[in-house]
């Protein structure tokens, strides 16, 4: 079964809306390096993580300094953190040594741009680039769109060939995101066979107001049987 993660949550009702669609993981914006309209304060993302039930997975999205992200993993204890692409291979692997011990797991974006067909990163070869993070000792690596004006959340989907060439050449669970909704997302994972899929504007209806029917709606059509 393919799992869900739905990111950039804000508020009660979307955490609530999230958890009784049987969304796996929930992913909180926080504290970021660059401003996105999905970012909280430490202060909400302490409030919204608590209201998290036991059995959902909380994934805290930042990015910074090493010492930045662990301070923040330290405080805020989620399941797992999500890097921003900014973080250099050293800093991931850095991250991810501190995090270990402490149960924490790391998830780091490889972003493609749709233009291009490069990786944005030190290294711009996508199947390159996801074996070079799959070596620093990542949880599972994202693989997501860049379009230029938003590091995330774009809408904009990958070439789905081209995932699924990643996909079959890693070892690290892949999550496929970019563009997904409620009407492609079951398409992708036939395509892909992620680990798990990842989606913020597919349940939106606009810039962090999301729809507890499109949420609803996702985590169904996720829910489709890939013989292997
Ligand atoms: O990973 C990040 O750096 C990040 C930054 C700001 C907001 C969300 C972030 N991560 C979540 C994701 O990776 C999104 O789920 C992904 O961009 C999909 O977005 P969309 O195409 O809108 O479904």
């Amino acid at each position: 079964m393919v799992r869900v993660k739905i990111c950039g949550i804000t508020d009660a009702d979307q955490v609530d809306w999230c958890v009784a669609a049987g969304a796996d993981c929930l992913g909180f914006v926080v504290e970021y390096p660059v401003p996105v309209p999905w970012n909280l304060s430490r202060q909400e993302a302490h409030a919204l993580l608590a209201r998290v039930p036991p059995m959902t997975t909380r994934a805290l999205v930042s990015g910074g300094s090493p010492e930045h992200v662990i301070g923040l993993a330290r405080a805020l204890r989620p399941h797992l953190v999500q890097l921003h692409t900014d973080n250099t291979l050293a800093e991931t692997a850095k991250i991810a040594q501190a995090l270990a011990p402490i149960g924490i797991g790391l998830i780091r974006a490889l972003r493609i741009d749709v233009a291009t067909g490069l990786a944005c990163g030190e290294i711009t070869d996508p199947l390159a680039a996801a074996h070079a993070l799959e070596s620093t000792g990542v949880t599972a690596i994202l693989l997501d769109a860049r379009t230029g004006e938003m590091p995330a959340g774009t809408g904009v989907s990958l070439d789905w060939r081209g995932a699924r060439r990643i996909r079959d050449r890693l070892s690290a669970p892949l999550i496929l995101a970019g563009g997904l909704t409620t009407g492609n997302v079951r398409s992708a994972i036939e395509q892909v066979r992620p680990y798990a899929v990842d989606v913020i504007s597919g349940v939106e209806v606009s810039r962090r107001v999301k729809s507890p029917k499109l949420i609803r709606q996702f985590v169904r059509q996720a829910r489709v049987t890939v013989s292997q």
